[in-house]
């Protein structure tokens, strides 16, 4: 049985590149796309377009109208969340990739999908290399709890720090013994030069032409540092990682926020 899949941002750098891994997935049928932007007189994306599938600006008219089992959502934050929680009160489960979401935004969908009994994730990064920078990143903290973080993106990123900065610094902090970094008197002569503090450890986001996806996590210690680092260099290397997650959403019965806990 093919499973049907909505895809909303399906213009975008992400959502363009997951219109092709589901077209090419037999075990997929990408059925309908969401688009604000949708002109009936042509649509842009040309996989989509060859595919004579319905193309809807709003989710709810889309969720009402069409049948489908799985939704994949890759546009910004405050629209995600709106689709994320319209594709469960109407029964299809959400695969979300945009990050940015508020920690009351994702409890409240997180029990929303409890309480319809329904499989999904939302993932700050499906690359599985990322996520595993992130685990190894966990286990160093315990023993090394001086960390900074350097995540590096395109300059058409509208989030900072990006999500996998944020998910990266939460898995930390259940290892790392609570402290404050640095000089006890140090002061910051130009704002922000010492990056965003989360739990005392520190956040740097460069934005930068030329850049994907990129992080380092540097830990320091006496004599010592350790880099962990991962490099996306293309948006297929998240496409495994959403095409895991859609058919393991069709196993489970509530939304996960993190790749890490289905693999
Ligand atoms: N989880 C993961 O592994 C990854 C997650 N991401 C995240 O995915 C998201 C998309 O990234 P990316 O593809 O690079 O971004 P793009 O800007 O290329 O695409 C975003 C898409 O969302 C649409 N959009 C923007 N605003 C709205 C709105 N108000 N209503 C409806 N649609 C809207 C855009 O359409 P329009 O042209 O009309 O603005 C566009 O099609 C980001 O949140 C990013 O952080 C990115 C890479 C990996
Ligand atoms: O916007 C992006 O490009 C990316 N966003 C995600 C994030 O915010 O972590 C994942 C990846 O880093 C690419």
């Amino acid at each position: 049985m093919t499973l049907k899949v909505i895809i909303a941002g399906p213009r975008g750098k992400m959502g363009s590149e997951a219109v092709k891994m589901v077209n090419e997935d037999s075990d997929f049928e990408l059925v309908a796309c969401i688009d604000r932007k949708h002109n009936e007189r042509g649509y842009e994306n040309p996989d989509v377009q060859a595919l004579n599938i319905p193309v809807f600006a709003h989710a709810e008219e889309c969720f009402q109208n069409v049948k489908a089992d799985l939704l994949v959502d890759l546009t910004v934050p405050e629209v995600g969340y709106e689709h994320t929680k319209a594709a469960l009160q109407n029964y299809i489960r959400p695969v979300v990739g945009t990050t940015g979401f508020t920690d009351e935004q994702l409890s409240e969908l997180i029990s929303i999908s409890r309480e319809m009994k329904l499989g999904g994730i939302i993932a700050p990064n499906f690359a599985i290399g990322a996520v595993l920078m992130m685990k190894f990143s966990q286990m160093a903290a315990k023993y090394l709890p001086d960390v900074d973080i350097i995540e590096k993106h395109h300059d058409n990123k509208l989030d900072a720090p990006s999500g996998t900065a944020v998910k990266t610094a939460e898995m930390i902090q259940k290892t790392r013994e609570a402290k404050k970094q640095g000089h006890p008197h140090e002061k910051e002569t130009i704002d922000g030069a010492r990056g965003a503090d989360h739990d005392g450890m520190h956040i740097h986001s460069v934005r930068l032409p030329g850049l994907v996806a990129h992080q380092e996590v540097i830990f320091g210690g006496p004599g010592q540092t350790l880099t962990i680092k991962h490099d996306s260099y293309n948006r297929k290397s998240f496409m495994d990682g959403i095409r895991f997650s859609l058919k393991k959403a069709m196993e489970m019965d509530e939304l996960v926020y993190g790749l890490e806990n289905i693999l």
